[in-house]
């Protein structure tokens, strides 16, 4: 009704050309505008999903930070961190761009545009009403001065409304700016203050002979508790070590200093040299109770903290293959070959081959994960493997089983277990005794 009743005015004032043209014009002009609007619902739909899962991605590190950290997977984790954080930069600015040029095009069709075809308008009315010289110049004066008063009115507002805003938009940009310093703050401290700065200034001897030596090491807690005072022990090569003791003892927290986790309070460590941080032919290989499941495919659980291409260039020095097969087929040759040890081949079938990916902390069961744990430190096969009840839900012969191969391969054992079964596979028993700073070490007859 009121369509109609707007028409019949607008007839009155411009007569039948006036409406066709405005007529005309919003037809024309809002046909073009959807033609060239980009699909802003799935623009957003996908910058949404980036977004989630930049999230998920931090949101899993902090989780996990422990075991990547243990695996010295911060590298690795980093690169795949920041693979997300490009692409969803890129999709943003790209979203921005476009977002900037539609509202280009959408406002000179629907606000400049009308604004000039509507001084046309009145050009036409006025044209049309030309006898009457004295009536026509006194309503066109009128009509100017009524639309330099609206223009007016309307700009002081939009303007005040701008300075209104301003204290909002300060104080928005202040909370960001605050929580970047902060966490400039925190990064730099630490910097300073991070364990394995602190530990390492006193411990790492990579001229060790390869022997990894505690001596008179106070294991000690965040919250400064003790658990094992003065600790002294010495693990040779070919001499595994079996961590044994009450829960909440220290088992774990023995590995965490050796790593450089926690600091090293007093006492003195030595150790082989390891490239933790580039995670190839470490010294020392860490697996956890549950290990750590990285996103991606079935390949890259295995060769973690390695990318496939640092995965392939190890293989190719380590391992001669077929000449004639490409070296990613030599590694996925060597992967088959640790799966069948230990007894996952049928994972390769199941999900798809070496590229299938999956959530594989969901959908693995945990003592499949505690094999694929083993499959990592077989690809990496390093001089010591830190062992924290890494095999604890597979079956005993399964256990014996990797045991055996680890120690065919010529891995020495620091192993955490409560498994009467894994004794022989050790020389020394390191029993913490109460969690209170006792401890004693035994050797154990073959
Ligand atoms: N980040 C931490 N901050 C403070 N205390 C901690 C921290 N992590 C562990 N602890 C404490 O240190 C003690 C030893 O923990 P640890 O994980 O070494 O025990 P564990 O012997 O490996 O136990 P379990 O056999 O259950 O695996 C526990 O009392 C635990 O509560």
């Amino acid at each position: 009704m009121s369509f109609l009743r707007f028409t019949w005015r607008m007839k009155l004032l411009t007569g039948r050309r006036g409406i066709a043209i405005l007529y005309a014009y919003m037809l024309l002009g809002l046909g073009f505008l959807r033609s060239v609007t980009p699909d802003f619902g799935d623009l957003a739909s996908r910058e949404q999903q980036l977004e989630g899962t930049f999230r998920y991605m931090h949101e899993r590190l902090r989780t996990h930070a422990e075991s990547v950290a243990f695996f010295g997977g911060g590298a690795r984790e980093k690169q795949m961190v920041e693979f997300k954080f490009n692409e969803l930069l890129h999709h943003s600015s790209l979203l921005l761009k476009k977002k900037w040029l539609f509202g280009i095009v959408d406002d000179f069709i629907t606000k400049q545009l009308p604004h000039n075809v509507t001084w046309g308008l009145s050009l036409l009315y006025a044209m049309e009403h030309k006898g009457d010289r004295a009536l026509t110049s006194t309503q066109g004066e009128l009509a100017h001065a009524l639309r330099f008063l609206a223009s007016v009115v309307s700009q002081s507002f939009l303007a005040f409304g701008d300075i209104l805003e301003l204290h909002r938009k300060f104080l928005e940009l202040s909370g960001g700016i605050n929580r970047i310093s902060e966490l400039d703050e925190l990064l730099d401290a630490s910097q300073y203050e991070g364990p394995s700065t602190t530990s390492s200034s006193k411990l790492v001897d990579s001229q060790s002979d390869g022997i990894i030596s505690f001596s008179k090491v106070d294991i000690v807690t965040p919250v400064q508790k003790l658990l094992a005072r003065q600790l002294s022990c010495d693990i040779a090569p070919g001499k595994s070590l079996l961590v044994t003791g009450p829960n909440g003892s220290g088992k774990s927290s023995v590995f965490r200093v050796l790593r450089g986790l926690w600091p090293l309070v007093s006492g003195r460590l030595a150790m082989p040299p390891q490239q933790f941080d580039s995670g190839s032919g470490c010294g020392i290989f860490y697996v956890t109770q549950r290990p750590y499941t990285c996103l991606g495919t079935l390949r890259d659980q295995i060769i973690y903290p390695l990318s496939c291409d640092e995965a392939e260039k190890r293989i190719i020095h380590t391992l001669e293959g077929d000449e004639s097969a490409t070296t990613s087929d030599i590694l996925d040759q060597h992967l088959t070959h640790i799966l069948v040890n230990v007894k996952l081949l049928y994972l390769l079938e199941r999900e798809g081959g070496w590229d299938a990916s999956q959530n594989w902390g969901d959908i693995l069961s945990l003592g499949e994960q505690q094999r694929l744990g083993m499959a990592r430190l077989f690809f990496h096969k390093p001089q010591y493997a830190i062992l924290d009840e890494c095999t604890n839900a597979t079956s005993v012969d399964v256990e014996e089983h990797l045991y055996r191969l680890a120690k065919g391969m010529g891995i020495t054992f620091i192993t955490s277990s409560q498994r009467p079964a894994l004794i022989p596979f050790h020389s020394m028993e390191l029993r913490l005794i109460d969690g209170e700073g006792k401890w004693e070490l035994r050797s154990i007859k073959q």
